[in-house]
Parts: structure tokens; C-alpha cells; sequence
């Protein structure tokens, strides 16, 4: 069993800002655990922190301390293919993580041999049209298509597929519905839980939206200026939130159940209560 477990996280960026140079803590002693069939939504403001810690989790970007360790598979020093074999991104934009001169059987392929998952011509093929199967795609029309010639929510299904390709048991979706139209939203995020359920992955879906957090996620952690100021079960982390900011995105929210509930919220109550201890819903 595959746990992926973010311990201490901090990520500081050099700044300039004319002859000065500052520092950004851009992510503030972030730590959270996935678990296999479990979803947790990472919920922030843009700036909060959110891409920095997938790009850590990814392996695209080095924590200024604290680690990210995958249990159940060989300990810290995974090297990066064994890794990746374990943890898939599925990022915002469809469009750019997708190469425009490859068909799309060349997208999937190409990991499942990396990753020696198949090996003949024909193994490869029939696992490509497996791929497309499960992310609810006809093979037999997109296979051999460029990613231009498909719709924005066909392509991320197709970064799902690609995702999914290597046998991965941790996914990381990095606000993986707010490039597509409002109309497809909520089939991608269907499908997403759909997989999640059937194969047991462990998901880290980042947001800034709580109504999908909390129709989606297990378990929210909030995250303001890097640090992450509540956590819990969602429903109780939308529906009685107790830190200044939570209660500011809920009553922002289009959930109707957290929707226009007057929290009473003082701005400079949630700057002040930024630096606080987390509060933790039990
Ligand atoms: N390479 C970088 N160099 C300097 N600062 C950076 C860099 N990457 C991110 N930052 C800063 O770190 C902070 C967190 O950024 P991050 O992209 O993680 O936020 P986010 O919550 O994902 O926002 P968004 O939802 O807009 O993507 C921001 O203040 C951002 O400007």
C-alpha cells in the first residue's frame, strides 16, 4: 500500500524587487498524509501556496526543507522514474501539457513502455485503447488524433489517461477543471472520483473552489499565505469553519449549504489569525 506523506514542508523563493533582494515563503511548514481511496482538497486563494507544494510533490521543484515521502515503495530516495511510476500530475491547462505533434495513442504509449508496463507493438496498442476505455474517450476516433483536433475536457481526459498509464497510485490534480468550460466541469470531476474509487488512488485535488472540494474530497486542508490554518473532514471544515479565512471562502462560495451565511468577518481578524496554529476539526 502506497501512502504519500508531505512532512514539514517549506519553500522559500528569491525575490527582487528593483537593487533589493527579499525572501518569499511561498509554502509554510505544509504536512499531510494521502492514503489509497482517499481524496483531500488543498483550498487557497490564488498565491496561497497551492501549485508550489504539487510542484514539490512532482518532483519539479526542490523544498527549501521538509520532504515528501512515499511509503510503501522503497522509502525517500526513490529515484525519479520509480517515483513517477507512483505519483502522476494532472495540471491546469489540457492544452500545454499536451505536445501538439504527438497523436494521442503516442501520448499513452510512450509511459506505458517507459514504464515497462507493456512491451510488444500490439500489448501496447490494446492497453492504449484500454486507457481511452476508462476515461470514457472512443478509442477508435481520438487514438490517432493530435490534440488540437480534440475538445479542451476530451484533452484533459486524455492527461488523465496519460496519468494513469504508468500504474500510478498517488494523483496530484492541479486545478484540473478551472481551464474547462463550466458545462464540462463537472463530468472531468466525475470521472476523476470514478477512477479514484476504482482503483483505490490516493488524490491530492487542488482548488480554490470549496464547493467542489466538498462535494469531491474527503478531507480539506485550507491553506492562506502557506501555511495551512484548518483542516478536516470536509463537510465539517465548510460547514462550521472556524478560522477567519475558512469562514471568508465559505461565505464566498457557491455551495448552497455554506453559501451567504453571515460569518461576520473582520478582514484584519484573518491577517492576524494567519499565523496562528491550525485549527483542526476532529
Ligand atoms: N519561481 C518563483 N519565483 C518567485 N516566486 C514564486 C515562484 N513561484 C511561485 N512564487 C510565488 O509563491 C507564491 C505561491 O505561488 P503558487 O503558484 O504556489 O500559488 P497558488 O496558490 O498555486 O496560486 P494560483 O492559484 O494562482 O496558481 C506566490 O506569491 C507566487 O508569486
Amino acid at each position: 500500500m502506497t501512502t504519500l506523506e508531505v512532512a514539514d514542508l517549506v519553500k522559500d523563493f528569491r525575490i527582487r524587487g528593483g537593487l533589493r533582494r527579499s525572501r518569499l515563503r511561498a509554502v509554510d511548514n505544509v504536512s499531510f498524509t494521502l492514503t489509497p481511496g482517499r481524496t483531500v482538497a488543498l483550498v487557497g486563494e490564488s498565491g496561497s501556496g497551492k501549485s508550489t507544494i504539487a510542484r514539490i510533490i512532482a518532483r519539479l521543484e526542490r523544498p527549501t526543507s521538509g520532504q515528501v515521502i512515499l511509503r510503501g515503495s522503497g522509502g525517500a530516495a526513490v529515484p525519479n522514474r520509480d517515483y513517477r511510476h507512483h505519483v502522476q500530475m494532472v495540471f491546469q491547462d489540457p492544452f500545454a501539457s499536451l505536445n501538439p505533434f504527438h497523436t494521442i495513442a503516442h501520448h499513452l504509449a510512450r509511459p506505458l513502455r517507459l514504464h515497462g508496463r507493456t512491451r510488444t507493438r500490439a500489448e501496447t496498442w490494446s492497453a492504449v485503447v484500454e486507457l481511452l476505455e476508462r476515461v470514457s474517450l472512443p478509442a477508435g476516433d481520438v487514438a490517432h488524433r493530435r490534440p488540437h483536433e480534440l475538445s479542451g475536457g476530451q484533452r484533459q481526459r486524455v492527461a488523465i489517461a496519460r496519468a494513469l498509464a504508468p500504474g500510478a497510485t498517488v494523483l496530484v490534480a492541479d486545478e484540473p477543471v478551472s481551464m474547462l468550460d463550466v458545462s464540462i466541469r463537472l463530468g472531468v470531476l466525475n470521472l476523476l472520483a470514478s477512477l479514484q474509487r476504482d482503483q483505490d488512488l490516493a488524490v491530492l485535488y487542488i482548488t480554490h473552489d470549496l464547493a467542489t472540494a466538498r462535494h469531491f474530497a474527503d478531507d480539506i486542508l485550507v491553506l492562506y499565505r502557506g501555511r495551512v490554518v484548518e483542516r478536516g473532514p470536509a463537510d465539517q471544515v465548510i460547514l462550521d469553519p472556524h478560522h477567519p479565512y475558512t469562514k471568508l471562502l465559505a461565505a464566498a462560495s457557491p455551495d448552497p449549504a455554506a453559501r451567504g451565511r453571515s460569518f461576520d468577518i473582520d478582514p484584519a481578524e484573518v491577517v492576524e489569525a494567519g499565523s496562528a496554529p491550525p485549527y483542526e476539526h476532529r
